[in-house]
C-alpha cells in the first residue's frame, strides 16, 4: 500500500539528495536513510567498489534489495541515488510505496557541484580516470536527456539551483506536510467500509 509520509528524494548526482535529505527528515519529525549509505554497509564495500568489480548492473540489484527491505515504513525520507529511477523494478516498486520528490538543478549547477567529486563513478573516465568540468558537463547533459522522464513524475518538484540550502529545507517541509495531510485524507476518504452485522 502506497504510504504518503514515505518520502524517495530524487535528482541527478549533486541535486543535494544527501545533504538536503537529513535535514529534512528532522524538520518533518522523520527518520531518515541514504539508500547509497545502506547500500555500502549491506554490500560491505563503497560504491566505487561495487562498480568496479561487479559493474552497474548489479549495484541495480542491489539498489532494488535494499529498497524492498524499507518499502511499508511510515514518516522516513530516503534519499535516493541519482540513477535508482531508471531501474525499472526500483521505479515501479519506488512510485508505488511513496511520495516522490525531484530536486531539480541544471546542468551547469551540477557539474560545479561534482567537479572536484571522485565519489561517482558514472562521473568518472571509461577508465575510471577523472574528467574536466567540460566532460562533466557533457556527460551530465546527456544523462539528464535520459532521466529526466522519469524524475519529472515526482509529486513534488523544488528548484535548488539559487536557494540556500536552509530555504529548499524550509520550503519542501510546507509542500510534503501539505502533500502528505491531503493523501492521506483522501485514502482515509475512500478506505472500504467495514460492514457491521446489522447490515
Ligand atoms: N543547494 C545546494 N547549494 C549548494 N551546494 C549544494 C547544494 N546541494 C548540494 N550541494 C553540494 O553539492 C555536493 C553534492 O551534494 P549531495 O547531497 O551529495 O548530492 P546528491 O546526493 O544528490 O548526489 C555536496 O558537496 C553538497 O554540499
Ligand atoms: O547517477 C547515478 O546513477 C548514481 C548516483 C549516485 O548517487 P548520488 O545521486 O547521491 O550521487 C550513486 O547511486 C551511484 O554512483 C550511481
Ligand atoms: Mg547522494
Amino acid at each position: 500500500m502506497k504510504q504518503p509520509s514515505l518520502i524517495f528524494l530524487t535528482g541527478f548526482s549533486g541535486s543535494g539528495k544527501s545533504t538536503i535529505g537529513p535535514l529534512l527528515a528532522n524538520s518533518l519529525g522523520y527518520d531518515f536513510l541514504d539508500l547509497d549509505k545502506e547500500i555500502e554497509l549491506f554490500a560491505a564495500k563503497s560504491i566505487n567498489r561495487i562498480f568496479a568489480e561487479e559493474g552497474e548492473a548489479h549495484f541495480r540489484d542491489l539498489e532494488h534489495t535494499v529498497l524492498e527491505k524499507l518499502v511499508g515504513r511510515t514518516e522516513l525520507v530516503v534519499s535516493l541515488g541519482g540513477g535508482a529511477l531508471q531501474h525499472n523494478p526500483c521505479f515501479s516498486l519506488i512510485i508505488a510505496s511513496g511520495t516522490l520528490v525531484y530536486l531539480h538543478s541544471s546542468p551547469e549547477i551540477l557539474a560545479k557541484r561534482l567537479s572536484h567529486k571522485t565519489d561517482r563513478p558514472l562521473m568518472k573516465g571509461d577508465n575510471g580516470e577523472r574528467l574536466s568540468k567540460e566532460q562533466i558537463e557533457k556527460k551530465i547533459f546527456a544523462l539528464l536527456e535520459q532521466r529526466e522522464p522519469r524524475y519529472k513524475t515526482a509529486q513534488i518538484i523544488i528548484e535548488t539551483d539559487t536557494k540556500r540550502i536552509g530555504s529548499t529545507v524550509e520550503e519542501l517541509t510546507r509542500k510534503i506536510e501539505r502533500y502528505v495531510r491531503r493523501a492521506e485524507k483522501r485514502q482515509f476518504v475512500n478506505k472500504p467500509k467495514k460492514h457491521t452485522k446489522s447490515e
